[in-house]
């Protein structure tokens, strides 16, 4: 988590320099990551601090052993089949830089995911019970080991939905897309190699999908619609969508769903002012208001 706050500190540049020119935009973030006060670098020598004897030890075994050793199945593990890696002299800084950005892309979106599912749920008492019936239901002894119970819980995944639909970034998914130049039918061009982002709310608050009223938070919009939250589609883009969507989306909605549901079935759940705090966007990115949640335990029955 520190190196994800040392990123979305990077973040904090003006988005109105971008108006200027897109480059001074970009520069002003590439300075602030060579020569601000970013502990980010910090971070990565302490991760090769960490990896480099279990790396020569991986190494030195594969080299005894050949083709009888059996290597464990991991993150670090497929970087070092990559082709082109020198197994004499690592590579530390990519695989540090690698392995940084897979922990960036799974922990920081599934915390403020996870947060902004209980903010939302905090603030609705309208479906504390039912949820609360649901997961006694489907959860009777906090030991959800099986996937299968996890995926019967069809109102908690619908209220998830829901909550990321109206709390996730307001723009997303910048990718290169346009090997040559693109022309509109309207007459805009997007010159060779533009990068190009995705203005989500035009998506996730659009009347024709969300209608009538897009901003209304609707618990139970997607139940009995066979549209669950590790469902991408054109309507919901916060896993992204086609060859890049996010590999670990289902992972991440069993985590959040297996933690939200033992946490309702412990305690009653609120915020402070008992109002849904609204998020922070700071450059297109969403993040979950500061204000604490309240956990009181429930009395056994
Ligand atoms: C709620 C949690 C998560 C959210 C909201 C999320 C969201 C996203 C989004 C929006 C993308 C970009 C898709 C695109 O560029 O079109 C993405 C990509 C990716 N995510 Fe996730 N993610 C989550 C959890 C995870 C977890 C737990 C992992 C790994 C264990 C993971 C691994 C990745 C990877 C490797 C990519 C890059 C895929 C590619 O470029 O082909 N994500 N994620």
């Amino acid at each position: 988590m520190n190196f994800s706050n040392e990123l979305y500190k990077l973040l904090k540049v003006p988005e109105s320099l971008g108006l200027i020119h897109p480059w001074i935009f970009q520069q002003s973030l590439i300075m602030r990551f060579r020569f601000g006060r970013c502990k980010i670098k910090k971070l990565q020598e302490i991760v090769i601090e960490k990896i480099k004897p279990e790396i020569e030890e991986r190494l030195r075994q594969e080299r005894k052993f050949g083709n009888n050793w059996k290597p464990p199945v991991d993150c670090i593990q497929y970087l070092l089949s990559q082709p082109g890696v020198d197994k004499e002299n690592p590579d530390y800084v990519w695989i540090s830089g690698y392995l940084l950005a897979i922990t960036f892309a799974s922990m920081s979106t599934t915390v403020s995911s996870t947060t902004n599912f209980l903010l939302d749920f905090a603030s609705r008492p309208e479906y504390w019970d039912d949820l609360l019936e649901e997961q006694e239901k489907f959860n009777p002894n906090d030991k959800l080991t099986d996937l299968d119970q996890i995926s019967k819980m069809e109102k908690l995944d619908s209220f998830l939905k829901e909550a990321l639909r109206l709390t996730g970034n307001v723009f997303s998914l910048i990718h290169r897309v346009t090997g040559s130049e693109l022309k509109f039918s309207n007459g805009y061009q997007l010159p060779r190699g533009s990068n190009v982002g995705i203005y989500l709310k035009n998506v996730h608050y659009d009347d024709e999908r969300y209608g009538p009223d897009p901003n209304k938070f609707d618990g139970y919009r997607y139940l009995g619609k066979e549209s669950p939250t590790s469902k991408v589609s054109r309507d919901f883009l916060h896993f992204g969508m086609g060859r890049h969507a996010c590999p670990g989306r289902i992972f991440a909605i069993n985590e959040i769903k297996m933690l939200s549901s033992i946490l309702i079935k412990k305690y009653k759940i609120t915020t402070k002012s008992k109002k849904r705090p609204p998020n922070f966007i700071i450059s297109g990115v969403s993040f979950p208001n500061p204000e604490p949640l309240i956990f009181e335990k429930r009395m056994k029955a």
